[in-house]
């Protein structure tokens, strides 16, 4: 495995998801400004809940070309396999507390993005009280993308960066507080496979603000290409 710092990010290869989407004008706004997917967020405890029939009209309309990546919190398979389906999403996220089995058979079906929190990517939970237990499902790294996240998902609090520099999982995505005025620098301290934000975007909660939108990609994308610049040997 080669270290966060060392590893090589192309321009093209970064990912750009656009999360929270609630509405068909907000998703076609991302896909215009040249977003990879769209978060679409099923689990219940979010203010940017998306209904069902919204989330399908979405993945319809977005063509194969954007992903629509479903978010779900602690929710059981077989609500998040029917809601997949039926919202015909490309993608889902995972965060919370779920089994390995639960995750390989999600990974039968689907591409998994597994979200961890810092804690959980130094191996155990160092909260008070909290399980020792390694917490990246070892047997499945072949199955997931990892995504690093703040402990409160969707609460625009930024993560410390340089002292992740040397446990960032090679290719994992990055998210948790990135906007267009801090994404370059995220880039840049972590080289993630992919950037994820939504509070940083909004007019107010489930809402997209569309300069914020575009301006966010079009930082992601300049960082990644300096990014895979300096990479070169000179
Ligand atoms: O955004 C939410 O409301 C949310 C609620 C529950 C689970 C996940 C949620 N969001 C998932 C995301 O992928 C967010 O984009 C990610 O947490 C970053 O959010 P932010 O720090 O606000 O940019």
């Amino acid at each position: 495995m080669t270290s966060a710092s060392s590893s090589f990010t192309s321009p093209s290869s970064l990912r750009v998801k656009i999360c929270g989407t609630t509405s068909l004008h907000d998703a076609l706004l991302s896909a215009d400004a040249g977003a990879d997917a769209v978060g679409l967020i099923f689990a219940p405890v979010s203010k940017r809940l998306v209904q069902a029939k919204v989330a399908r009209e979405i993945s319809l309309a977005l063509g194969p070309a954007v992903g629509r990546v479903g978010v779900f919190m602690n929710q059981g398979l077989d609500e998040v396999l029917r809601m997949a389906e039926a919202s015909r999403l490309s993608a889902v996220q995972i965060h919370g507390e779920v089994s390995s089995l639960y995750l390989g058979t999600l990974a039968c079906y689907y591409p998994v993005l597994r979200v961890l929190r810092p804690a959980e990517l130094a191996g155990r939970d160092t909260s008070p009280g909290g399980d020792q237990t390694p917490k990246i499902e070892s047997g499945l790294r072949h199955v997931q993308t990892l995504m690093l996240d703040a402990p409160s998902p969707g609460s625009g609090q930024p993560l410390d960066w340089e002292s992740l520099r040397a446990s960032f999982p090679p290719g994992a995505w990055l998210a948790g507080g990135l906007g267009p005025d801090n994404v370059a620098r995220a880039i840049g301290a972590l080289r993630p496979g992919g950037v994820d934000a939504v509070s940083h975007l909004e007019s107010s909660p489930g809402v997209k603000n569309p300069d914020r939108v575009r301006a966010f990609v079009h930082e992601a994308r300049k960082a990644a290409l300096l990014a895979s610049a300096e990479s070169y040997p000179q």
